[in-house]
């Protein structure tokens, strides 16, 4: 178990090395190519809500994702803010100034909580990561926040991570309370696991 920590520690700084070092130009081309690839899953065209997060730095999807992914549409898209036990609350996402600056460099909706239950409304999670391997088995910060949350989810709701390419590995350490995701998006193409 301990070298399953240490394993998921340095692959982490690994990962967010090389996420720090794309450049401006790359990441905006690769900001679109996702979000397109992802409004084009059928998924996505299908679900009343859809629970999302806001990218911040290095992070792939664009600080537009959650408007990209209500606008023009009558989905509710949840986003989420961070407690102090890295656990996560949710709110709707209500146009641009319903969005902060909040800690750790993130930005979080201002409208009224739903609590962490909020996400069991939702049809589809697009969730964050640093890596995915063959298995959907995903790396996220360390917090846990998302394992807790996609244990949440209500058991149909189908999960995507947004991911550079090259962030799709063969295997990424796991340990038993890690819950796989069904797609990973990358701006080159999108994979769907098997569970
Ligand atoms: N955009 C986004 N929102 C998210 C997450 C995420 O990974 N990305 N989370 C996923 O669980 C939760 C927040 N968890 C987080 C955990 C750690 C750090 C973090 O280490 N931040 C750096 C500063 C980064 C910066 O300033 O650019 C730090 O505190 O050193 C950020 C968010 C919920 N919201
Ligand atoms: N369902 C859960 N309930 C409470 N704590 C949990 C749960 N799942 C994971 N944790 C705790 O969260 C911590 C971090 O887990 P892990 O390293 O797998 O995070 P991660 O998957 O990389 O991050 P995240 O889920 O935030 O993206 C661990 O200490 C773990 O015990």
């Amino acid at each position: 178990m301990k070298d399953i920590l240490n394993d998921k520690a340095t692959l982490r700084s690994q990962l967010m090395n090389s996420r720090s070092r794309v450049g401006s130009d790359r990441r905006v081309a690769a900001s679109r190519a996702l979000r397109d690839a992802l409004l084009a899953l059928p998924e996505i065209a299908a679900a009343g809500t859809v629970a999302a997060y806001v990218p911040v730095g290095s992070e792939p999807g664009g600080r537009d994702l959650a408007e990209d992914l209500a606008a023009g549409s009558t989905r509710r898209v949840l986003l989420p803010v961070l407690l102090a036990d890295d656990d996560l609350d949710w709110a709707l996402y209500e146009g641009p100034a319903s969005l902060v600056p909040a800690g750790r460099g993130l930005r979080e909706p201002i409208g009224p909580r739903l609590g962490p239950e909020g996400v069991r409304t939702a049809d589809v999670l697009v969730v964050p990561g640093l890596a995915v391997d063959r298995r959907g088995m995903r790396l996220g910060r360390g917090g846990g926040s998302y394992d807790r949350a996609l244990a949440r989810a209500p058991k149909a709701a189908v999960t995507v991570v947004l991911l550079y390419d090259g962030e799709v590995l063969d295997e990424v350490p796991a340990e038993p309370h890690d819950v796989p995701v069904d797609i990973a998006v990358t701006p080159a193409a999108v994979y769907r696991f098997t569970r």
